[in-house]
């Protein structure tokens, strides 16, 4: 999908279909307290690329930085537009979708309203319904609760909701932070299921994760952040075979 409902780019990495997203020695500091120290991270066309780590290894801040949110040191690129001075509009508008921890989602709107509110700056019609379709298919339990009030759902339905409106808005980069946390083994394989199709759609997604085995059935490649620090990358394969990341994060 994307580009067919926003302004055709005309920069050299959309050209080149090679980087989307570039982050180069990222600092983030709270006061005192430093989020994020000398972050590089590299995302390409179409990859699915998971940033794993524990409670607050600094993986919220991070999405929160790419997206435009917080003050940093170092450079961000997306789509080879420097995030630090590019306003969170003209983000959104080329296709950066930011899915957060919160979900973010109207209370008190039912699941469509909630859907096509994701698609308040697309004025393709054709593409909306086409959009919303795709949303349906992919979670039936929407489909099933077009009419309900999003408060009144489980954290399971609220978190489909929640990508299914993030989907709504046309990405080229979907950034999902932490989409499993809490959730019951059986609504995190509806969303499971999801990923491959929404990759499918040609949209490159950032993931952040805890559960480090949905990020390695799901990533081409991924960075393990500790301590606001990326202490080892690499693919799934990769890090399945290193023995601090069996130990630590796979249980031995
Ligand atoms: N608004 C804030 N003010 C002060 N410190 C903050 C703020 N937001 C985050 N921090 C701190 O920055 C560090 C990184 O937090 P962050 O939420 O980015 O981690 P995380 O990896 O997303 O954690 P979790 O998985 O628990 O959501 C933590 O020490 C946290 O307390």
């Amino acid at each position: 999908m994307s580009s067919q409902t926003r302004s055709g780019s005309a920069d050299a990495a959309t050209a080149s279909g090679s980087i989307v997203l570039e982050a180069t020695d990222v600092q983030v500091s709270y006061g005192k307290v430093t989020a994020l120290r000398g972050v590089d991270l590299e995302l390409g066309e179409g990859e699915l690329v998971s940033l794993i780590g524990p409670n607050g290894a600094g993986k919220t801040t991070f999405c929160d930085t790419v997206n435009g949110f917080l003050p940093f040191g170092g450079s961000v690129q997306y789509r080879g537009m420097e995030v630090g001075s590019t306003s969170r509009d003209e983000l959104v508008d080329r296709g950066m979708i930011y899915c957060t921890e919160e979900r973010d989602l109207f209370g008190f709107m039912d699941v469509e309203d909630n859907l096509r509110l994701g698609a308040y700056a697309i004025d393709d019609e054709d593409y909306v319904d086409q959009q919303l379709e795709f949303v349906y298919d992919l979670f039936p339990r929407l489909e099933e609760r077009t009419e309900q009030n999003a408060r009144s759902m489980s954290g399971g339905e609220q978190q489909m909701l929640a990508i299914g409106r993030a989907l709504m808005g046309d990405p080229d980069l979907l950034v999902l932070d932490e989409p499993t946390i809490g959730l019951a083994p059986v609504i995190l394989e509806d969303i499971s299921q999801a990923i491959d199709p929404i990759q499918e759609q040609g949209v490159s997604i950032l993931l952040t994760e805890q559960n480090v085995t949905f990020a390695l059935d799901h990533a081409d490649r991924m960075y393990l952040l500790e301590n606001g620090e990326v202490v080892k990358t690499g693919t799934p394969e990769q890090l399945r075979g290193d023995d601090y990341i069996r130990e630590t994060y796979l249980g031995g």
